[in-house]
């Protein structure tokens, strides 16, 4: 059985959940999909024989859609190498390959599964939230605190971001969306005295999670880097082991500034995952590889749509099926 029946056999079980996974994915990434597999298509009838010439555009086609080049260097070397064990001719034969080796690529030596967040059992657990101004950073904290509390959390927000104008009252207005309690002071004042704040608070609340937004600006590495520290210093005194989770939040209609920015932040903190939103505004939406794997940090959710149940938890194979339903389809016809 080829790997696009395996995802297909995945995703198209009547069970309701994996059903509205695939759903979302499908929906979210109609832009990427279009631009993509149009141009697998295109590529495929055009060139019968898989050869060079074939590879070499296949890069293009990948840089295009900003899987970023290293990363598609090792994605083309590794379809060579599958091609000449499968004895592989025929480009039609392509799609399955290629769909694999996305989806191998992505997991590198790690074992195929969602990555989970790093929640404790019993008793708090923090996540702290970082990224540039814009990226869709309050607006996830939102989504993140209404998932968590359809799982029956206790959710508290604390409004770290006390520069941008606006942030704290953004962040109330999600806290009511997503009913969770928002511990905030007024603006301009210091963030990790916010947080500590929002720390007693979460315990005296026998809250399960606390997610602490933070400030965006970039400007200067050394600010963000003394604030980022000094917030990560109160949290740890108050609760050993804590932050449990780090979220850098980027905008994947950024590209490759994504990637940029990515790596001044994690110069600042150790970043433990990737919230990639806006994943539905681009047609590029191979910069979830491109970030998975020349940073190392896996992507834990991704921003699919403005809704509140928009942020999904990230699945390489359901990304992978979103790129390809449309081939899956035709497939089936
Ligand atoms: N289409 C789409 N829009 C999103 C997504 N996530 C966030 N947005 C939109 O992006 C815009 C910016 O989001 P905000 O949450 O305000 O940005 P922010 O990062 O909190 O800004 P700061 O508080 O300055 O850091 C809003 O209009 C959101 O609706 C997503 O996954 N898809």
């Amino acid at each position: 059985m080829g790997f696009m029946d395996k995802l297909k056999g995945k995703f198209r079980q009547n069970e309701e959940e994996t059903e509205d996974v695939s759903k979302k994915y499908k929906q979210g990434m109609e832009k990427t999909r279009h631009s993509f597999s149009g141009k697998i298509n295109d590529l495929i009838a055009r060139y019968r024989k898989v050869d060079e010439d074939f590879f070499e555009e296949l890069e293009e086609v990948l840089i295009s859609a900003d899987v970023g080049v290293n990363t598609v260097m090792s994605l083309v070397d590794e379809l060579k190498m599958e091609v000449k064990r499968q004895n592989i001719k025929d480009t039609k034969e392509m799609k399955d390959v290629i769909s694999e080796k996305l989806v191998e690529i992505y997991y590198g030596d790690d074992d195929e599964e969602v990555e989970e967040l790093n929640l404790q059992e019993d008793g708090l657990s923090v996540i702290l939230v970082v990224g540039v101004n814009g990226v869709g950073k309050t607006t996830s904290i939102g989504k993140l605190a209404h998932q968590l509390k359809r799982e029956g959390k206790n959710v508290v927000l604390a409004a770290g971001d006390t520069f941008r104008a606006g942030a704290i009252e953004q962040l109330d207005i999600w806290g009511e969306r997503a009913d969770a309690d928002v511990i905030k002071q007024s603006e301009g004042s210091d963030p990790a005295a916010v947080i500590f704040d929002g720390i007693k608070s979460a315990k005296s609340r026998n809250a399960d999670v606390l997610i602490c937004d933070t400030a965006g600006r970039l400007q200067n590495k050394v600010n963000l880097m003394n604030e980022l520290a000094k917030v990560k210093r109160v949290i740890e005194r108050e609760i050993p082991g804590a932050p449990h989770e780090v979220l850098m939040v980027l905008d994947a209609t950024t590209g490759q500034n994504a990637l940029s920015q990515a790596k001044t932040f994690s110069e600042a903190t150790d970043v433990s995952g990737i919230v990639l939103t806006k994943l539905d505004g681009t047609a590029k939406g191979g910069i979830v590889l491109a970030i998975r794997n020349e940073l190392q940090i896996p992507v834990k959710f991704a921003g699919l749509g403005e809704k509140i149940e928009d942020l999904q938890k990230f699945d390489a194979h359901a990304f992978v099926y979103g790129l390809f339903a449309d081939l899956l389809e035709d497939d089936a016809e």
